[in-house]
């Protein structure tokens, strides 16, 4: 009746779990017990769980992906206190298998269920309004992508109390990741997980392409685009072309695993090496999807925060497409030392170092748009100079990792958990946080506390080198990646500053939630009225008030140029209103993405646990559900244009209103 699952799968015997799924359990208990305190459930359903309005299910992603960036760093502290002690004959406090499931758990979280979201949420955020739509292409689709997003994170965070999590590392490589040496449902877990998760990236990267080239307002050809919808866009092509080689991976993984098939081992003709081939056919652009849309957020923060136009515009578009497409042709650089032949490696070894051309080529253009700019350091652009020198030094030890000669010294060493940190931290989750700062008071309307912003920044920037720099030297005394305990004493010193990093990114973190709430406190004295929260802003979504209204644009803006609301602005074209305004047709609100969610919950839990019941039950009802959903005519409703009229009267009344409101941000 229930599969592999009994009491016996929950680990009551092991304290560290279950301290740690009590206080998840805690944390869960005490957001309910507030919401049903506060009346919410309803506020919460109508408004949120069952919207399809891009700007809301922007902001869930992007609460999805601070969650779980709070997970996947509890991990990283554990991993950071376990290597810290663990030497000779302390043994720490972290058992191998238990140290196995941390860092695969880390790896899967953060870029699955904390950068994925982060940059999903930002570009639902920010692309519709930046050009100029009122909405996705697709807006029940895009439900579907959050809450599939949401519940397979749910499921790795259901493995922390029944049964246990992949100890297979981020990768899961064949054959640890086979039947033959991980029997449990650890790696069922991961596969169906990131499975899941994995298509509604698919449908998020169909989604926002066809939105991008078919939604943009009249005049926005693609020369005239913003450079982050520019980078949304690569990201999204990455999507489309990548994710189907994970998901076939996947499949064909999980085909080994359930029906005993063999592609992945050497028994009946089968081949590992192909799993690595696949997996970084997906694996090595997934990098780029990750950075590409930070690369965009630094791009508009510098131009903004400078105050002058974006340098090289052309270049940099074109020096986005070029990471696009090469980022397709480097992947074996991840297994050099698999024994393909010196020419392959060689080819490869190329193919890696070219990247850093087109890269380079971005570094310099946000140096030149700075140049001779007014450079203002708010938060946002102190979170893009820190990228800006870090990400240097990460891509340089890229480039050393590309010449295979070198990489077979380093390969699998702390200094390949250096460099790829030094990429994902400064490179895409700060271009997330100067994201989240600088968009910050258009979705709220008012804007986050800049004096706790830039205590949270200096923790996290010095934390990072603190704790990263020390991996470098580690991995020149040749220590191991995923290393629960160790008896060379002369890495310890090492660990131990590392340590101290992980303590510094500590204080950050609570440091960024002191400002959240600060910030919300202080909502009042932050107030943007204008809609154009920096004073400078040149891009279309500032256009429009802070928060847009429901239909962002009550008339299309007609785009003549470049920097759309700059050259508004310059031109003094920014007031003019249209005599009449005219009914608006949105998107109505729907549960069947919630549902659709929920029910791929209980289809991969079922799959992890063998309850095939459960499994074919859940994965009908998704069916059924889609189709019921498709059947109804009426998904769309009319705003009146008295309606609309009213909305822009009373924005009207408050842009007055802001000319006169000093506002500096603090
Ligand atoms: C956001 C993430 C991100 C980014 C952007 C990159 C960017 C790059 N990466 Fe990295 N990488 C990872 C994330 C990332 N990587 C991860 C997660 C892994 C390992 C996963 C695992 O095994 O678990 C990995 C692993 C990895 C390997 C495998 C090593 C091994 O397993 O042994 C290699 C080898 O070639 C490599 C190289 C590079 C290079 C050359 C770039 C280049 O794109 C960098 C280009 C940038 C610059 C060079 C700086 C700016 C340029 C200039 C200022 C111009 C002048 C520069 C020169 C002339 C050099 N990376
Ligand atoms: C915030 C501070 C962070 C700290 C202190 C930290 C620490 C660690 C540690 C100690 C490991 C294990 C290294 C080893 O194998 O020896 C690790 C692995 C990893 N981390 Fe982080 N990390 C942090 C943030 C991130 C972020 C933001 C990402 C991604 C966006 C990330 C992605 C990964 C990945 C992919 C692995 C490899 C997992 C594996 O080996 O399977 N980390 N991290
Ligand atoms: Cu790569």
């Amino acid at each position: 009746m229930f599969g592999k699952l009994s009491l016996s799968a929950i680990p009551f015997h092991v304290p560290i779990i279950m301290g740690s799924v009590s206080v998840v359990l805690l944390g869960a208990a005490l957001i309910l017990a507030l919401i049903t305190y506060y009346r919410k459930w309803g506020y919460l359903w109508h408004e949120w769980l069952t919207s399809v309005d891009h700007k809301r299910i922007g902001v869930m992603y992007i609460i999805l992906a601070l969650v779980m960036l709070l997970r996947g760093f509890s991990d990283a502290i554990l991993m950071r206190s376990q290597q810290a002690v663990a030497l000779g004959s302390d043994h720490g406090f972290l058992p191998p298998g238990h140290y196995d499931q941390i860092f695969s758990a880390h790896g899967t979280i953060m870029i699955f269920f904390m950068a994925m979201p982060f940059l999903v949420g930002l570009m639902n955020v920010v692309v519709p309004l930046q050009i100029g739509a009122r909405d996705v292409a697709f807006p029940f689709m895009n439900a579907v992508s959050l809450w599939l997003t949401v519940f397979s994170a749910g499921l790795v965070m259901l493995s922390l109390g029944v049964g246990n999590f992949s100890h297979a590392g981020w990768t899961g490589y064949p054959p640890l990741s086979g039947l033959h040496y991980s029997p449990g449902t650890g790696v069922d877990y991961w596969i169906w997980s990131i499975q899941l998760s994995g298509l509604g990236s698919l449908m998020t990267g169909i989604n926002f392409l066809v939105t991008i080239l078919k939604m943009r307002a009249p005049g926005m050809t693609l020369m005239r685009m913003p450079i982050f919808t520019w980078t949304a866009l690569c990201t999204n092509v990455l999507m489309i072309l990548a994710f189907p080689v994970l998901t076939v991976t996947l499949a064909l993984l999980a085909l080994d695993r359930y029906l005993g098939m063999h592609f992945f081992t050497n028994a009946l003709g089968g081949n590992m090496m192909m799993y690595l081939n696949l997996f970084w056919i997906w694996g090595h652009p997934e990098v780029y999807i990750l950075v590409l849309p930070a690369f965009g957020v630094f791009s508009e923060v510098v131009a903004t925060l400078c105050g002058k136009r974006l340098f090289g515009y052309t270049s940099m578009i074109w020096a986005t497409i070029a990471i696009t497409v090469l980022s397709f042709t480097v992947w074996l650089h991840h297994f050099f030392t698999m024994g393909s032949s010196a020419d392959v490696n060689a080819f490869f070894g190329i193919m890696t170092m070219i990247i850093a051309v087109p890269t380079g080529v971005k570094v310099f253009n946000w140096l030149f748009t700075m140049y001779q700019g007014r450079v203002r350091f708010d938060t946002p652009m102190l979170w893009t100079l820190a990228f800006m020198v870090t990400f240097v030094l990460g891509g340089m030890t890229g480039v050393m990792l590309a010449i295979p000669g070198a990489d077979y010294v380093l390969h699998n060493t702390e200094f390949l958990v250096a460099h790829f940190h030094n990429m994902l931290i400064p490179g895409a989750l700060f271009g997330y946080f100067a994201g989240y700062a600088f968009w910050f008071p258009k979705v709220f309307g008012f804007a986050l506390n800049e004096k706790w912003g830039k205590r949270a920044f200096w923790m996290w920037a010095s934390g990072f080198y603190l704790a990263f720099m020390p991996l470098y030297v580690l991995g020149f005394l040749g220590m191991p990646r995923r290393l629960e305990y160790y008896t060379n004493p002369a890495w310890h010193p090492w660990l131990e500053i590392a340590a101290v990093g992980a303590a510094f990114i500590l204080i950050g973190i609570v440091f960024q939630v002191i400002q959240l709430v600060v910030s919300i406190r202080a909502r009042e004295t932050t107030r943007d009225l204008s809609g154009d929260y920096w004073r400078d802003g040149r891009t279309l979504e500032w256009s429009t008030a802070s928060p847009p209204p429901l239909y962002n644009f009550a008339q299309h803006p007609v785009v003549q140029s470049r920097d759309a609301f700059m050259a508004m602005k310059q031109a003094g074209s920014t007031d003019q209103r249209p005599d009449t305004y005219h009914a608006i047709l949105m998107p109505k609100n729907t549960p069947a993405g919630f549902i659709v969610g929920v029910l791929a919950f209980f289809t991969g839990f079922g799959l992890i646990w063998h309850i095939w019941w459960l499994a074919a039950g859940a994965a009908l009802g998704i069916l059924a559900t889609l189709i019921f959903r498709m059947m109804q005519d009426e998904v769309e409703y009319l705003i009146p244009a008295e309606e609309v009229q009213r909305i822009e009267a009373a924005r009207i009344f408050r842009h007055a209103d802001a000319d006169s409101y000093q506002q500096v941000p603090a």
